[in-house]
């Protein structure tokens, strides 16, 4: 057999039919799901009026997140109208179709992609397909991810199948050593700066390298979560040790002699010597610094120590003239350098930046340590999980001593549709993945960076180095 990539494995395990010669095209087996409030309403109601059944009710997991308010005393159901019949009605489906669903009474409630890893759900050599771009991290943990529209909802619900285009594979090799002061949310900013936010459009990249080699399972779903934002519509890790170690024991993974037998499978999965990709890209991090975006794009990216750049001096007139409208928006000035850069919001969460690891980041840099005056600071745990765990382990009194909100969970301000929303020109330093215009509200500006830099941002009213 030639070799293949890891990607093609994937695609050879899941294919029930190919539709031309070459595959491009096939109907792929999928393994499971899981549903939101937000995306999910019209492929049930399509359901409903086809009178057709969940296929297999058991690989179909429901979540409340985008449309949830994350306040520490909130209701079960959002008292906004809109929001409160989109969770609704998931629950409805969750009884007529058979689905387990976690509101807010569910001590499992959280992020879909968060949740759906914590518990083990997520597993190498699967296939998910899911109403959310962001499902495309789940590559982190060598199971091929993307996400879908809602007609493909439907289709998945209705026969646990999808058709599928197969995608260009591309690889992203990653050369050097990252410093260890460099986190994985700084390691993609770098690489998102230098690919573009273009630069793999459409595909489905691997990355490898000893810089990703080195990330823990928590800091790959940051990094692969992030891949979204250069274009990718999957990313993928070749799963490790380390990723069998996360897995071991979580409520959804395989036990006793199936165990062994998953570990032995899971550890075939990666591209073979020799396998041939559409696309290649090398990317040298040794030089990698904690990183803040300037601009309207997450590749609109600058090193804490550098100055904005100016768009005068680049060539190509569509980045120039982004750049300008990128900067006015933004209200800032090309040379100006980015430590200092006054903020009045800082925020941790989303399911880039929300897990445990996150939450201890911004809590050393916090301890001891007060909010500046003239800055709102607030956090949003990945999932209730990861909240229960946090307050166990007193980083919710670092928070709070030292001055932010310690809330539920949900997407909260990474998108602001659950009631958390900022008002034009707040300026906010955010853990989060997008930093498109009106993102955190109309008319307001975000800096995405690490949890790290988030917390000492806080601290000095000011976007600001943790190391200093
Ligand atoms: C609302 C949803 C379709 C969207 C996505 O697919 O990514 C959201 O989660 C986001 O992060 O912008
Ligand atoms: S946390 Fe943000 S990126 Fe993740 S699913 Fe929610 S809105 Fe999308």
């Amino acid at each position: 057999m030639n070799p293949r990539t890891l990607y093609e494995k994937l695609l050879d395990t899941h294919t029930i039919r190919k539709y031309d010669e070459d595959g491009s095209e096939r109907l792929l087996f999928i393994d499971r799901t899981v549903v939101n409030e937000y995306t999910s309403p019209q492929a049930f109601t399509l359901l409903r009026e086809n009178k057709l059944k969940v296929r297999r009710p058991s690989a179909t997991l429901g979540t409340i997140d985008h449309v949830n308010p994350s306040a520490a005393d909130r209701p079960i159901y959002p008292t906004e109208e809109n929001a409160r019949k989109q969770v609704q009605y998931l629950e409805e489906n969750g009884q007529t179709f058979g689905l387990e669903v976690y509101n807010n009474d569910s001590p499992n409630q959280g992020i879909e992609h968060v949740v759906m890893v914590e518990q083990g759900r997520v597993q190498p050599g699967m296939v998910i397909g899911a109403g959310d771009s962001h499902t495309a991290m789940y590559g982190a943990f060598g199971c091929l991810g993307f996400g879908i529209g809602t007609s493909d909802i439907y289709h998945y619900l209705a026969t646990s199948a999808l058709n599928y285009k197969c995608l260009k594979n591309m690889r992203v090799h990653l050369v050097g050593k990252k410093p260890s002061d460099v986190s994985a949310k700084d390691l993609i900013i770098h690489v998102v700066r230098e690919l573009g936010a273009g630069g793999c459009g459409g595909c489905c990249v691997e990355f490898t390298g000893e810089a990703v080699r080195e990330l823990s399972p928590e800091g790959r779903l940051t990094f692969c979560n992030m891949a979204v934002e250069c274009g990718a519509r999957s990313s993928l890790i070749a799963p490790d040790e380390k990723i069998f170690e996360y897995l071991k024991g979580r409520p959804y993974a395989p036990k006793g002699e199936n165990w062994d037998k998953a570990v032995e499978y899971w550890r075939t999965l990666k591209s073979d010597e020799g396998a041939v990709f559409d696309k290649e890209a090398v990317i040298d991090v040794s030089g990698a610094k904690p990183m803040v975006t300037w601009g309207t794009s997450p590749d609109q990216a600058v090193s804490i120590d550098e100055v904005i750049p100016d768009p005068m001096l680049e060539q190509n007139p569509d980045r120039r003239a982004d750049m300008q409208r990128a900067l006015s928006y933004m209200g800032l000035k090309a040379g100006e350098k980015i430590a200092g850069i006054p903020i009045t919001h800082a925020f941790i969460g989303s399911c880039t930046n929300s897990r445990i690891e996150d939450l201890r980041a911004a809590a050393s840099v916090l301890k001891g340590r007060k909010v500046h005056p003239g800055v709102t600071a607030a956090v949003v745990p990945g999932s209730m999980q990861i909240r229960k765990q946090a307050e166990e382990e007193g980083l919710d009194q670092i928070f709070k001593d030292a001055g932010w909100q310690w809330r539920k969970s949900g997407c909260s301000l990474c998108l602001a549709m659950n009631g958390d929303i900022l008002q034009a020109n707040d300026r906010c330093v955010s853990a989060t993945n997008r930093n498109f215009e009106g993102r955190q509200g109309v008319g307001t500006r975000t800096h995405l960076a690490s949890p790290q830099i988030v917390a000492s941002s806080s601290i000095n009213g000011c976007i600001a180095d943790f190391r200093s």
